[in-house]
């Protein structure tokens, strides 16, 4: 019996296959696998797409917005870091329950607003800091993070 010998790419992996039975069985299985393969690739892509085209770019704050949205915050305990543009902000609660709590309602936002904190829990502490990676400074999304942040505070 002829032993043919079918080749799948699956991925950057290279498999040499005998296939005992035959060649057009082995060319049919070779086609079914290669285009299940590239189905997938396909699949990929298109998630992978969709999840990054949804975040809107946002502009970094201009002088007027620092001035006017900053302010509240700053009032209510926020800081601006002295080396990055960044604001931050330390909240004490009663206990790691009470915290963890905060951070499962922040953290439902963030993945609604693809923009995430980056934050430091240790039991009833949370140090928050927050900044637009994309735009390298402060923007809205940050403003409405924090102002998020300390109305679920209280
Ligand atoms: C791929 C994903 O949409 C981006 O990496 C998002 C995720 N969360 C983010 N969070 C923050 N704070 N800044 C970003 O630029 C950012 N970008």
């Amino acid at each position: 019996m002829l032993r043919s010998r079918s080749v799948y790419n699956v991925g950057y992996l290279i498999a040499i296959h005998f296939h005992p039975g035959g060649v057009a069985q082995s060319a049919r299985s070779s086609i079914n696998a290669i285009s299940s393969c590239a189905s997938q690739v396909v699949k990929f892509a298109s998630v992978s797409v969709s999840s990054s085209s949804k975040r809107k770019m946002a502009d970094k704050l201009n002088p007027e917005e620092r001035e006017g949205l900053l302010q509240p915050l700053l009032q209510n305990g926020w800081k601006v870091q002295s080396n990055r543009d960044a604001i931050e902000k330390e909240f004490k609660f009663k206990d790691f329950n009470e915290a963890f709590g905060f951070m499962s309602r922040v953290a439902l936002l963030a993945e609604k607003m693809d923009h995430h904190p980056e934050w430091f829990n240790v039991y009833n502490k949370l140090q928050v800091t927050l900044s637009s990676h994309d735009v390298n400074g402060l923007s809205k999304r940050d403003i409405k993070m924090a102002t998020f942040m300390d109305k679920n505070f209280q």
